[in-house]
């Protein structure tokens, strides 16, 4: 796999990125792809039309087109689950039927959507309640896939609230739930139970702890619950009544729930028009990247860029780095999505792969991420490949002074990393500053900047619910291309289950109800510290 590019890749030698500009003077124009208002500029990267063809050639290769189809036509593409991967029909609930195992989805999406929008209208409006008048407040009970995406969402939207104030509690630690409910009126507070199998051992024991803390307050218990799930008989279990629990079916994986019921949370603060801006916007980028031919498919080059960072150039990992403070989340989001889809070691038939998979991903908002790691971004002696995002407008027109600094620094970023500082340049700063001599040698090399290292810029007109719909699906398509190109199954994630699996089996150890025998010397000496004091 591979092996052409990598021959491309080992004739580059020392080719500068700037200088590619020199000679192309169309090279910002010609490798960015424009898609609506959007805009996706690889053109700081050492990508030119070779490279770009043969990258473009994998995906004829991998027969990328047929398995788009399979997945916008519900064939069970996650064949390790036996299910189908129709995330795209949450945001398409007028689209053509569309059947699965024999039946058309689509009424059943815009039923749910119908509920979802009534239960929002009516808590937004008081008209369901809790005992102490209308909601203040809605605590999200969930974790990873149920979590991440709304809380992303919620986060990215700010400017769009005016519903109830929307927390979101994930992790076991007692602290989380502690901290966020410690603020709260249990008879103005609404709990969101999100897990799609209503088994997740951190969320069901958040939700009992919710119950409790609602009960002892004054509250209905489960009559202030909503429950997001396909797990009917567990949520009726748990005391909520079938018409607070908004169902999904399997073929909506975790992490690519957030358009349909697991997006309550989102719809409850920014209220269900701007919700159906955020849909609109995930549909349109479905369109493009049906419709778009090669170059001009953002999704898709998005995906080839970080293919030949990570899979040709050899850079283990890459930065997600927003120039847009409500996308402080986004980079945990891409986490989830990336890594518990593409990292896998195992082929979609079975045998292991002799190439790597997917990349760590990583990130922090600009400009906070200048003042803590972005030394190393610039000086350290690997190579970071950083995916740069930023709007042109923000939402406080009061404070665009703020905002042209903003976009300043992310702009000086790019440029900086590829344009670098030269050691002839470092020495005429020293002896600017009147050093000389071995002092300005020594001095002048801690300030040279390689440069030359690749970057990536999207973006936008402004972060609205429509183009924040359009970034996520974006970035989950660029998942499921990359997924296909290295021929592995993007929405299966049995690398969760062993961890799973042993927590359960500890928790009495734990306790002191078990003993630790045949453990390991150092799971049990860690019991051991424990037990002492616990
Ligand atoms: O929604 P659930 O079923 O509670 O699962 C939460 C998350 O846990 C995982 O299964 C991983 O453990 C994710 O894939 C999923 O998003």
């Amino acid at each position: 796999m591979f092996k052409d590019l990598k021959t491309q890749h080992d004739a580059l030698g020392a080719r500068r990125i700037l200088d590619l500009f020199d000679a192309n003077p169309n090279r910002a124009t010609e490798c960015s792809v424009t898609f609506g208002d959007l805009v996706f500029d690889y053109s700081k990267t050492q990508i030119d039309a070779d490279i770009q063809n043969s990258l473009l050639a994998l995906t004829d290769e991998q027969g990328l087109a047929d398995y788009a189809q399979a997945m916008f036509s519900g064939q069970k593409i996650n064949d390790t689950e036996g299910r189908a991967v129709l995330h795209t029909a949450l945001r398409n609930p007028d689209g053509p039927p569309l059947e699965v195992d024999g039946e058309d989805i689509r009424p059943g999406v815009r039923n749910t959507l119908a509920r979802m929008r009534e239960m929002a209208t009516a808590v937004r409006d008081g008209s369901f309640a809790g005992t102490g008048g209308a909601f203040t407040d809605v605590v999200n009970i969930g974790i990873g896939g149920s979590d991440l995406g709304p809380a992303m969402a919620t986060l990215a939207l700010a400017p769009y609230h005016d519903g109830p104030r929307c927390h979101f509690v994930s992790n076991v630690d007692g602290a989380h739930i502690h901290d966020v409910l410690k603020d709260l009126e249990p008879k103005t507070t609404l709990i969101v139970v999100a897990s799609k199998t209503f088994t997740t051992i951190e969320t069901m024991t958040n939700a009992k702890t919710a119950r409790d803390w609602i009960v002892a307050g004054g509250g209905d218990g489960a009559g202030q619950f909503l429950a997001l799930s396909t797990a009917m008989d567990k949520t009726a279990d748990f005391g909520i009544p079938a018409e607070r629990v908004f169902g999904f079916e399997d073929w909506v994986g975790g992490r690519y729930s957030m358009w349909g019921p697991i997006g309550l949370s989102l719809m409850l603060a920014v209220g269900p028009d701007n919700f159906d801006a955020f849909l609109a916007g995930g549909k349109a980028m479905d369109d493009h990247f049906l419709s778009a031919e090669g170059a001009d498919n953002m999704p898709v080059m998005l995906a080839l860029v970080g293919l030949w960072h990570h899979q040709i150039c050899g850079h283990p990992t890459r930065a997600v780095l927003p120039y847009d403070q409500r996308l402080s989340r986004l980079a945990a989001y891409f986490q989830q999505l990336e890594m518990e889809s593409n990292g896998k070691s195992v082929a979609m038939d079975g045998s292991s792969v002799d190439y790597v998979t997917g990349p760590v991903v990583w990130g922090e908002p600009g400009t906070n991420g200048q003042h803590a790691f972005y030394q190393l971004i610039h000086q350290g002696t690997g190579v970071v490949p950083c995916e740069f995002m930023v709007a042109a407008q923000s939402h406080e027109p009061e404070l665009r002074h703020h905002h042209e600094l903003l976009v300043s620094n992310c702009l000086a970023q790019s440029e900086a990393l590829m344009r670098g500082r030269s050691l002839e340049e470092a020495r005429a700063l020293m002896a600017a500053k009147g050093m000389e001599g071995d002092e300005l040698e020594r001095q002048a090399r801690h300030r040279v900047f390689v440069g030359n290292r690749p970057s990536t810029t999207l973006i936008y007109p402004k972060l609205t619910p429509f183009v924040l719909g359009q970034i996520i699906a974006l970035y989950e398509h660029r998942v499921f291309v990359e997924g296909v190109i290295l021929g592995i199954n993007s929405y299966d994630q049995w690398g969760v289950e062993l961890g799973k699996e042993l927590a359960k089996s500890l928790e009495p150890m734990v306790r002191g109800d078990a003993v630790t025998d045949g453990k390991d010397g150092s799971t049990a000496a860690l019991i051991a510290y424990v037990r002492a004091r616990a």
